[in-house]
């Protein structure tokens, strides 16, 4: 059996709309890390992870570990990722406060080392993941309010599209996410105006597709009392299929759950194997949005989909600004869980710049088929890679800061939590 022979991680900065949310303003460089496994046969296994500073540096003390393993032996990538995190003990129960930085740096090596097991077999990820149940993935359109164009001039032009700070120009960008991409569901990013503006557009939207489910996340941007008083809005029309984190913390879930006659979703507050005996109890969360770069990959995102269903919650995804490699490895995974019940974010659309050959990869119909070639089915555009690098070396970002770049455009802001 072939063994890994080295490991690279490339951090890269790709372009980013001036897109709003509770925090701030998306600068205008995304961070990403590219993970490529190299195996002494010369295959070379693809993850994707985020590019902040400590991510990187959780990667790099993993890194030098991972040579001379196969990669099937993804027990021994958990135990070299544990212990270079220095926690060694990886039957031990998963920590209540949540382990997000350890099942992170798992996840970026995972992936890469199921690509390289596909390839090896030849077959698809999704039949290394044990078989798929659909042959598409949904995934839902992604909505901002947005600036027209970033404060500070990136060195690059200005994406085509516009601003939207409206109810009209909201519903035009849905209008050609929906026309372009066929998305049937449509979440709107919130937390940004008053509720009840962003109510006053969620009825724009309604008026303007009637079929089409809605979802809202003010990202704990509301109280518990602002979310009671805005609930009854919300749930004029009965088109709100579930409200996404109204509120910051897993004890105010719970006590907006109690009077919720809707599912409450959640990427905030039930973000690791530790936090779901306390969101059972609280009965805080209905629907968890799922992760692979966070909840520790592929099979860990399987693991959650069962315990869904031992707890009768649902299973969708979470998304941030993201390339083909990810979203590859989302269809993939999101093939083979039987209890997928909503359309998935991806920021996917936001983003004009691709690391992986051929360019984007298609999402039509509002789904995608996970691409069909051994593993993940993408290959690694090297000229992209360099050139993604050199933007990530030029940018100057480290981590991502949408308060900084807010401040740019409003000096007073703050970033403080819950705003409304
Ligand atoms: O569903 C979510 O909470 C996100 O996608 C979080 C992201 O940070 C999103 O709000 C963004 O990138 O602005
Ligand atoms: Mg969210």
């Amino acid at each position: 059996m072939t063994r890994i022979a080295a490991v690279r991680v490339t951090p890269i900065a790709f372009r980013d709309p001036p897109l709003l949310n509770v925090q701030g303003v998306h600068e205008p460089w995304a961070l990403r890390s590219i993970i490529e496994v190299e195996t002494q046969d010369g295959r070379v296994g693809l993850g994707e992870s985020y590019g902040d500073l400590e991510t990187l540096g959780n990667l790099e003390r993993a890194r030098a570990g991972l040579v001379g393993l196969s990669p099937f032996d993804l027990n021994g990538l958990t135990r070299v990722v544990y212990e270079a995190m220095g926690t060694p003990d990886v039957g031990a129960p998963y920590p209540p406060q949540g382990d997000k930085a350890r099942a992170s740096a798992l996840a970026a090596f995972e992936v890469a080392f199921l690509d390289l097991q596909g390839q090896a077999l030849g077959l698809p990820l999704y039949e290394v993941l044990g078989g798929k149940v659909r042959d598409r993935v949904d995934f839902s359109a992604y909505l901002f309010y947005k600036f027209g164009r970033h404060k500070d001039d990136p060195g690059y032009p200005a994406d085509d599209w516009g601003e939207a700070l409206t109810h009209d120009q909201m519903v035009a960008q849905a209008r050609r996410m929906v026309d372009t991409y066929g998305f049937g569901s449509l979440k709107l990013k919130a937390g940004v105006f008053e509720p009840d503006f962003e109510i006053e557009t969620l009825r724009a939207l309604r008026r303007a597709f009637p079929d089409a489910p809605l979802r809202i996340d003010p990202n704990g941007g509301w109280t518990v009392e602002t979310t009671r008083r805005v609930l009854p809005q919300l749930l004029d029309g009965g088109l709100l299929e579930y409200l996404e984190d109204p509120t910051r913390t897993l004890k105010e879930m719970g006590e907006v759950a109690a009077f919720c006659p809707i599912p409450l979703a959640t990427n905030m507050v039930t973000i690791a194997f530790g936090h779901i005996p306390e969101t059972v109890r609280l009965n805080a969360v209905q629907v968890i949005l799922t992760d692979h770069h966070y909840w520790g990959g592929l099979r860990a995102t399987q693991t959650l989909a069962a315990i869904g269903r031992t707890f009768g919650l649902g299973i969708s995804m979470h998304s941030n600004s993201h390339m083909g490699i990810s979203l590859a490895a989302m269809t993939h995974v999101g093939a083979t869980i039987p209890n997928l019940a909503y359309a998935c974010d991806t920021h996917y659309p936001w983003q004009e710049d691709e690391v992986i050959e051929g360019g984007k990869l298609t999402i039509s119909g509002g789904s995608m088929a996970p691409p069909e070639g051994p593993g993940l089915g993408v290959t690694l555009d090297r000229d992209a890679l360099a050139r993604l690098h050199r933007n990530y070396l030029d940018c100057g970002i480290r981590v991502r800061d949408d308060a900084a770049e807010m401040r740019k455009y409003r000096p007073d802001w703050s970033s403080r939590l819950p705003r409304y």
